[in-house]
């Protein structure tokens, strides 16, 4: 590791640089743009390693990436655990490490939780928005979780619904 230390990016930070989940869009446009095309696109990113931990019902995600256009290298780490009811613990916890790619030094660490959280729906917000028929107004949310939430947000933000009905 070189002499800097890694900066550490926590979730109010993140959560301030987006602030509309809307902002990841024409990122993660790019992003699986360049993915869909193969070789050509310069995205690495194999299959997510998922490790089992039976005793406590969870599992560690291992999630590397690289792409050469944006010349960015990283990896998260996510677990998913089943969520107890009265747990103050979120059932999905991430950490996003960020390398340099020139030469492997660890530049920083990101709180991956609230990226993921908006990511997330974001995706589901690009597919909506090439797949959503025209007429479509009311907004169906299953569950009403994390996921719920940032869904909600992106998704009334970039549509118009009607109505929102969620049921959990
Ligand atoms: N939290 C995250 O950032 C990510 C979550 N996911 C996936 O999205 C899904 C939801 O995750 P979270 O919102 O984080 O979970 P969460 O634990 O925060 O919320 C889950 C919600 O679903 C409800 N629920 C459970 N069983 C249900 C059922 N049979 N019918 C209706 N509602 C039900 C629960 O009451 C709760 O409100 C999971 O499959 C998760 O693996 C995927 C990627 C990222
Ligand atoms: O993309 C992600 O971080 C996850 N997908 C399912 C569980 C966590």
């Amino acid at each position: 590791m070189g002499s800097t230390p890694p900066a550490f990016i926590g979730a109010e930070e993140v959560e301030k640089h987006l602030h509309r989940a809307s902002l990841l869009l024409p990122a993660l446009e790019a992003a699986l743009a360049n993915f869909s095309a193969g070789a050509a696109g310069g995205v690495v990113q194999p299959v997510r390693t998922v490790l089992p931990v039976p005793r406590h019902s969870g599992y560690l995600g291992v999630m590397p990436a690289y792409s050469a256009a944006d010349d960015a290298l990283t990896t998260k780490l996510v677990t998913f655990y089943e969520h107890l009811k009265d747990s103050s613990v979120p059932s999905h916890q991430a950490t996003v490490l960020l390398f340099d790619p020139s030469n492997g030094t660890l530049k920083a660490v990101l709180d991956g939780s609230v990226i993921t959280a908006k990511r997330t729906a974001a995706v589901s917000a690009i597919a909506t928005k090439l797949l959503m028929p025209p007429f479509a107004e009311v907004l169906c949310i299953l569950g009403a979780g994390v996921q719920a939430y940032s869904h909600y947000d992106i998704f009334t933000e970039l549509f118009t619904f009607k109505e929102v009905r969620i049921t959990s």
